[in-house]
């Protein structure tokens, strides 16, 4: 006879196991998914989402060192036990079920569960697993694909460590200030039972905690006083750095996290700035987006201009400054969508290094002789960052580096790259050219 809590430890493994079982299969995003489930399963409750959420990512996080357990045990040994190691390691609350996953999964290798309380570092979950199961290798790389590593920049055993563990802890939500003080925000949010920090980088970045926010009930963000932007992501605008009347044109816009940034950075140096920034993609949908948040901050002077052939959407040589936020294979942003490091393969970098140059070449008629021109992408992996950068000045020689200090690290460069453990930020890539005047 089963009790209330297995019978509800059995319920959440269907969801969860379906759910997994569907990302793996249709390669969609776990993310995408699971908000899908959620409209079509109103009956969850807000206890309901978090086991099934939590568990569900936290299941991506360890993959790379749970898939090892299929290849010695039966397959519901092997999921139940996966619950289990998951709900310790992340150290979720839910005890009453996931001692109910470990009861089901029937392996004594488990035992160990019980006595451990203490997991605070990747180090002693790595220590618990190899102690459960010894005939199993719980490197830390085997938590991202072998084809990561192969593409990654040269790493010390350190710096490796490092990575991982900031690829395999819940990131916290960042949020960018427009208009208000980090202080009064942070005053603000207080009264709504959000406890936010300022950050020690930036003086218009907050850290919003990792609690799920409803956006549309908060004044500062309807009011656009607050963008969720990550602390990775805004270091772009901080090495763009309008001037207050320059004008910008943000090449690959998306939904303009970085548009409006530009625009925010030059009324914080001047509120009467007359600097623009005009905004493309090739994407419709995210500019007519961009162009609600503008209204939001009520910014004016941002205009856009879809990208949609060959030929410029905008005139060449003439713009302060060009940013070019390129495609990529985003895995800079891992530790948000832990689901991705399975889903994608090796051709999600090696895929984009052409299109970064033709799209970072193109956009480069567009400054200004004296201008400036940006490339930024989310990604780690050299070959979609430094390469494309060489390539592209050896192409066009009239474009020279400008030397940046690392905003995390100090650390002065040419070519600069955010790891996602300096600041507890997504990685990023950025290099900043000058058109050199003649
Ligand atoms: C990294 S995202 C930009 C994110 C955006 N700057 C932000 O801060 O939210 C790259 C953008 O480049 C656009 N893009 C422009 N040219 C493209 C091309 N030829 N192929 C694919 N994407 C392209 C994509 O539509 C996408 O919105």
């Amino acid at each position: 006879m089963e009790t209330p809590a297995q019978k509800r430890a059995l319920s959440y493994s269907n969801t969860i196991h379906q759910l997994f079982t569907q990302v793996m299969d249709a390669k969609q995003p776990a993310d995408r998914i699971l908000a899908d489930y959620f409209r079509s399963h109103k009956k969850h409750g807000s206890k309901d989402r978090r086991v099934i959420r939590e568990s569900l990512f936290g299941l991506f996080r360890w993959h790379g060192w749970l898939k090892q357990l299929t290849t010695a045990y039966t397959a519901p040994q092997a999921w139940f036990a996966s619950l289990a190691l998951t709900a310790k390691i992340e150290d979720h609350r839910w005890q009453d079920i996931s001692a109910a996953w470990q009861a089901f999964s029937t392996l004594t290798e488990l035992k160990a569960l019980d006595s451990i309380d203490d997991l605070d570092s990747l180090h002693a979950k790595q220590q618990l697993l190899q102690r459960c199961f010894n005939q199993f290798n719980f490197a830390v790389t085997e938590l991202a694909p072998e084809w990561y590593w192969r593409h990654s920049q040269q790493l010390t055993d350190n710096e490796q460590y490092a990575l991982v563990d900031a690829l395999s802890c819940r990131p916290p939500i960042w949020g960018r200030l427009q208009g208000i003080s980090a202080a009064n925000a942070i005053d603000k949010l207080s009264k709504l039972d959000i406890e936010a920090k300022m950050s020690e980088f930036f003086v218009d970045a907050i850290n919003l905690g990792h609690k799920s926010i409803n956006l549309n009930a908060l004044g500062l963000y309807n009011q656009g006083e607050l963008e969720i932007q990550d602390l990775g992501s805004q270091v772009i605008g901080n090495i763009c750095a309008p001037k207050p009347n320059e004008s910008w044109w943000d090449a690959c816009s998306g939904a303009g996290g970085k548009t409006l940034q530009l625009r925010s950075h030059m009324l914080l140096q001047d509120k009467h700035s007359k600097g623009s920034i005009l905004a493309s993609d090739i994407r419709k949908r995210p500019l007519e987006e961009l162009m609600k948040r503008a209204k939001r901050a009520k910014f004016k002077q941002i205009t856009v201009a879809p990208w949609l052939s060959d030929a410029l959407p905008v005139t060449g040589d003439h713009f302060d400054g060009v940013l070019v936020d390129a495609p990529c294979s985003c895995t800079g942003t891992w530790r948000r969508n832990p689901d991705m490091r399975w889903l994608d393969d090796e051709h999600a970098i090696t895929d984009k290094p052409a299109l970064q140059l033709d799209i970072l070449s193109r956009a480069s008629a567009a400054v200004r002789s004296g201008g400036t021109l940006v490339y930024a992408t989310c990604s780690i992996s050299p070959s979609e960052n430094e390469a494309v950068v060489n390539a592209f000045l050896a192409n066009y020689p009239q474009f020279e580096l400008q030397p940046l200090v690392h905003p995390f690290t100090g650390l002065t460069t040419t070519m600069l790259t955010v790891m996602p453990y300096q600041a507890n930020s997504d990685g990023m890539f950025v290099a900043k050219m000058i058109k050199k005047p003649g």
